[in-house]
This record gives structure tokens, sequence and C-alpha cells, in this order.
């Protein structure tokens, strides 16, 4: 039996670890954390007998201690007790955001295995979390489909013989569309994505393909492969969910259905492998298979997650503040699809490089590079 505390337990892949969870008896959930849905965490807490919980927003935590008899933290100061006091034995964090670097850095400076879904982690302080990881000899176990993929695949090559690794990337809802048909796409629009239902953050960095640049930054850091040989193809029908290249030229892919039940269970049971009810993959069926080049001048995002990759420091996490601040006013009704690549091109001149020598100096890079990108969004908006 694994104990587990689930970070971000009430969002699309929280809720979806806990379905894995309730079919397996291999797992025991310890501890459950998220930002402010105090309702939800309830109702979780109480169906899987969780006694502590943590709410990261001070007010909904107060709301939820006046409703729970069990133990209540408040804050981020609050999940990182939940971590370090559960005594787990794996952490799933599925936190959105930036937000959820005090979760990776608490799970693996306690030496504890993490089952990472939270790339904007590896996005702002790769080299500083793995660092930590290595120091303290805690495994990280990616979540994000591709990423699973790719660790699945590469496990078992010989040292030396992996010369290229390729992510699938499904398109989003406005592939094959040019870039002025889209500036003022709406919120509906961009939440509409083709093949995978998720929370809202991730459905519009998909449809600008700034999920698939972060994710290009994640598998840097995951896999220590430099940028010049990892690839992106954009595959519509999100089935192969990634390759990697041989020496001997051969390609080795990874395929399933579109559903992270089944990446989230390979990372809660890992090394072993669980049952999982999903449907069966039907080659015949899906028939087609296509895939084609990204188009870099409708979706500049993904060339800017590159050159930010390339150029490292606190780069990346400029890309990444800017990025959440764009999201969030796009999502607000603030800001033009359009002008989302805008912001975070802009914020990435105007805050010039740093060395991250301390997790410290990632907070300041992320603060500045926010105050920055609300300004521009300000000035759009004026
Ligand atoms: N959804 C998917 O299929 C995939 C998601 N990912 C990655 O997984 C992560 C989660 O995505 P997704 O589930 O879609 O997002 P959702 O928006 O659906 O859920 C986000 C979760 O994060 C919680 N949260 C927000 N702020 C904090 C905080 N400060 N501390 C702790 N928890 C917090 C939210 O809590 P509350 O609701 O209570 O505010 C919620 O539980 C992202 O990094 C995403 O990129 C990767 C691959 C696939
Ligand atoms: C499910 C998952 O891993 C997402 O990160 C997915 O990759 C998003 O789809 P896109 O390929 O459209 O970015
Ligand atoms: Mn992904």
């Amino acid at each position: 039996m694994r104990s587990l505390v689930i970070v971000g337990a009430t969002g699309s892949i929280g809720r979806q670890a806990v379905e894995v969870v309730r079919s397996s008896p291999e797992l025991r959930v310890v501890g459950l954390a998220a930002g402010r849905d105090w309702r939800t965490l309830l109702r979780l807490a109480e169906e899987l007998e969780v006694e502590h919980i943590a709410l990261a927003d001070p007010e909904a935590a107060s709301q939820a201690a006046e409703h729970f008899s069990g133990r209540v933290e408040a804050g981020s100061e609050g999940t990182i007790a939940l971590i370090c006091d559960t005594a787990c034995e794996l952490v799933l964090n599925a936190a959105v955001g930036a937000a959820g670097l005090t979760a990776t850095v608490a799970t693996l400076g306690e030496g504890i295995d993490l089952a990472l879904a939270n790339k904007e982690s590896l996005v702002v302080a790769g080299e500083l979390v793995t660092a930590l990881a290595e120091a303290t000899g805690a495994r990280i176990i990616p979540v994000d489909s591709e990423h699973s993929a790719l660790f699945q695949l590469v496990r078992n090559e010989p040292p030396g013989t992996i010369e290229r690794l390729v992510l699938t990337a499904s398109g989003g809802p406005f592939r094959g569309r040019r870039r002025e048909e889209i500036e003022h796409a709406s919120v509906d629009q961009a939440l509409a994505h083709p093949t995978w239902r998720m929370g809202g953050k991730i459905t519009v960095d998909s449809a600008t393909l700034m999920n698939k640049g972060l994710e290009l930054i994640e598998a840097h850091h995951l896999f220590a492969v430099p940028y010049e040989r990892l690839d992106v193809v954009i595959h519509p029908q999100s089935i192969v969910h990634a390759l990697v290249e041989l020496n001997d030229r051969a390609l080795l892919a990874h395929l399933g259905l579109p559903d992270m039940r089944v990446p989230i269970s390979y990372a809660l049971h890992y090394p072993e492998r669980a049952d999982v009810d999903v449907p069966r993959l039907d080659l015949a069926r899906v028939g087609t298979l296509t895939f084609e080049p990204p188009d870099l001048a409708t979706f500049p995002c993904l060339r800017l997650a590159r050159e930010a990759g390339i150029a490292g420091g606190s780069a990346p996490c400029v890309l990444n503040a800017a990025n959440e601040v764009a999201v969030n006013a796009f999502l607000a009704g603030q800001l033009p699809f359009g002008r989302i690549a805008e912001v975070v091109e802009r914020t990435l001149e105007r805050c010039p490089r740093q060395p991250l020598r301390h997790f410290m100096d990632v907070a300041a890079a992320d603060a500045e590079a926010r105050r920055v990108a609300q300004e521009l969004v300000t000035a759009v908006r004026a």
C-alpha cells in the first residue's frame, strides 16, 4: 500500500487521480490540497477518509475549518506542512501554474517521490528542481502525457543510443488557421480543445502552442537532452504521445487514447503497472494518423518558449509568469487572444536574463515578470 498526497486535488488531473485511486487497492490517500475550492476538497476528503487537508487560499481554509473535523492547513506554508507531516511516500503535484513550485520543492526537499503534472515547476526552476531531487534521492515521475510516454520509451535504452526526443502536439482548436483569423478568438473557441478535456489554463496554452513550448523545457530538464535534439510534431489525433529516435534511426512511439488516467496511473504505481479501466485503442477504427510541422508564424509562443529555454537562467521563468498573466487576462475578457504572445515577448524583452542560483531568485524573477506583464496587459486595455 502506497500513501499518497494529492496537491491540486479539485482540478482536472486531481479528480482523475481520485478516479485512479478509487479502483486501486495499492493506493491510500493521506492528504489533499487545493487552491480555494474548499467544498469540493471536503467532499473528496470525506469520500477518501482523509483527515489532513490544505488550502492555499487562507479564506477558503477558514471556511473549510468550520465544516471539517480533521486538520486544515492554510496558505502555501500549509501545503508544505501537509506534505511534511503526513509521512507520505508519494506526492502527486497537480496544481496549476508556478504556484505549484512550492509543493514540488517541499516534496523533493523531504526526499519524497514526486508524480509531477505541474510542468510549470520544471519550466520556472528546472535546474534547481532537478538538483534538489538528485541531492535528496527523490524521484520525479512525469504525469504529463508526452513526458510519461518518453519516460517509458527511454527506460530500457542503453546509454548513448538516444538521438532525439519528439513531442506530439494536437495543434489545438486553431490548427490550420491564419494569425489574423484567430486574433480575436473567443474564450469558448480557445477552450474547445479537439482531443483532451483539461483545466482552463492549459487548454488556452494548447490553443497558443505555449503548452508545447513549456513541454519542450519540461523535457529538457526531465531527460537532460539539449534543445537541438528536442522536436515537436503536430499530430491532430493525439494517439501517438511521443517518439524517441535512436542511433540506428529506429523511431519508438508510445500510443494510447487521449485519457490522462493512463499516465496518472502509471506515475502513481511506478515502477509497477496497474489495470486501468479505459477503452482499448482500436487502430483499425482510428484508421488514419497524420503528422505535420508546427506553424510558428501563427503560433509564436512555441518559438518564444524554445528561445527562452535555450537562453536559460530566468528567461523560462519570465516566459511562464508573463504567459500566466496574459492567459488569465484573456480568460477574464481583458486581452485579445492574439495579444497573448505579444505580452510574453515584450515581457521577455523588458526583463533581462538573470542567473537563478536559489529558489529566492526564482520568486524575484517571477514577481518582476508578473508586474511587467500586468502593465503591458493594462496598456492594451487602455
Ligand atoms: N488537465 C490535464 O489533462 C493536464 C494537465 N497538466 C498539468 O497539470 C497541472 C494541473 O492542470 P489541470 O488539472 O488541468 O488544472 P485545473 O485548473 O483543472 O486544476 C488546478 C488545480 O490546482 C489547484 N491550485 C491552484 N492554485 C493552487 C495552489 N497555490 N496550491 C495548491 N493547489 C492549487 C486548484 O485548486 P482550486 O480549484 O481549489 O482553486 C486545482 O485543484 C497544470 O500544471 C497542467 O499544465 C499536464 C498534462 C495534462
Ligand atoms: C494531456 C496533455 O498531456 C496535455 O499537455 C496535452 O498535451 C495538451 O494538448 P496539446 O498537444 O494540444 O498541447
Ligand atoms: Mn502534455
